[in-house]
């Protein structure tokens, strides 16, 4: 399956193929230095059949976690570039999930003001989310994503077969972004989480969240103000991420939590928590309420005291509406 995501100057293609790792080469310029990025945690086998498909291939891997969405690996990659000569005609490819393709995009961007990045996903949550749309960032104090860039790849490789090896908690982690976007933008994915089979669905489930991706961002590549439903769930979720030293709960499942404060309607709430215990995830975590709002007023859609929050009222259906950040810190003690 191809989808291209059509951007004016940096527009580019999402192939969707079961095995297409092993054809990398079909679909990218690999006759110059190729920085393959990745995590410990991804079977190294991904990483190096693409690197023997490079004609000057290098392996980059940095640990497994938040903790390398950070300056300190950011920079030993940074220097492994300079010490390998690379230059601008040359391109780095992340394999992973979300924090290789953050950590790597971000790179991508700042090395010699930006080189070619592909990304290659290999969770749910990369494959239905992170290796699209272009946010790429590392944390900072245990503030998320708080120095970044919009930079596009130049082509997006899926191959579901990838997700074989994903541990269960991992692939059902990513699997809430899916949700998170049945609920702003389409019912139907929603009725998949709702009706159908996480595992059966699974293809439609990652074709559909793109779509929705694809969608929003075409509409509004820096989130001025369409794209901001895409972080529904995320005002409260990355604060409760942070209050967790980004390592207690996993990202998904934060948002899940977010979520549940800003959907208006009870019946549709309830919906929501009967998929959680079907998914088998938390509704809600402990937390104290000062901490957690002094955290989310880090949040990029706050300015001047207030903040844009995400609601839905109807499935399938967001709002963007500024509140009082007084006022979420009244909901975060309720
Ligand atoms: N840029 C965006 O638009 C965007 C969107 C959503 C989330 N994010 C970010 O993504 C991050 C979370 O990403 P994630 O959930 O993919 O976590 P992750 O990148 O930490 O990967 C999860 C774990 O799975 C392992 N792994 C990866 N692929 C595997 C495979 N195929 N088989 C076995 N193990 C594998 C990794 O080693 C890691 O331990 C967060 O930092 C979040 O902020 C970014
Ligand atoms: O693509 C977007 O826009 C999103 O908000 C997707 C989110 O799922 C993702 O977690 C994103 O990294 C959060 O963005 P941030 O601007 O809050 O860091
Ligand atoms: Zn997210």
């Amino acid at each position: 399956m191809k989808i291209h995501v059509d951007l004016k100057e940096n527009g580019y293609d999402i192939i969707m193929e079961h095995g297409v790792l092993a054809n990398v080469k079909d679909y990218v310029d690999l006759n110059r230095k190729v920085m393959v990025i990745t995590d410990e945690g991804v079977p190294l086998e991904y990483a190096t059949s693409v690197v023997a498909q490079c004609a000057e291939g290098y392996l980059h891997v940095v640990p497994q976690g938040e903790d390398s969405k950070s300056l300190s690996v950011f920079k030993e990659i940074c220097e492994d570039l300079l010490e390998q000569q690379f230059s601008r005609k040359d391109c780095i490819i992340a394999i992973g999930g979300g924090v290789v393709g953050d950590l790597s995009g971000y790179v991508a961007a700042s090395y010699m003001r930006g080189i070619d990045f592909i990304q290659i996903p290999t969770t749910t949550l990369s494959q239905i989310d992170s290796s699209i749309g272009g946010k790429v960032a590392i944390n900072l104090d245990e503030v998320k994503n708080i120095i970044g860039a919009f930079y596009q790849p130049k082509i997006v490789i899926i191959d579901p077969d990838t997700l074989q090896t994903l541990p269960k908690r991992h692939y059902i982690n990513g699997l809430i972004e899916a949700l998170k976007e049945g609920l702003i933008y389409d019912e139907s994915l929603f009725n998949l989480f709702e009706a159908g089979d996480i595992y059966k669905d699974l293809d439609q489930i990652i074709e559909k969240a793109l779509y929705v991706k694809k969608d929003v961002v075409e509409k509004d590549e820096k989130e001025q103000h369409l794209r901001k439903i895409l972080n529904f769930g995320h005002t409260i979720g990355h604060a409760i991420e942070s209050y967790y030293h980004l390592s207690e709960y996993l990202h998904g499942e934060c948002v899940a939590f977010g979520m549940l404060y800003f959907i208006e309607k009870e019946d549709i709430k309830k919906r929501v928590l009967a998929i959680y215990d079907k998914l088998g995830i938390k509704a809600s975590a402990p937390y104290d309420p000062d901490t957690v709002y002094g955290l989310l007023c880090n949040d990029k859609k706050a300015a001047h005291g207030s903040v844009s929050i995400v609601k839905v009222k109807e499935i399938g259906k967001a709002e963007i509406q500024d509140m009082k950040l007084e006022e979420v810190r009244v909901l975060l003690k309720g």
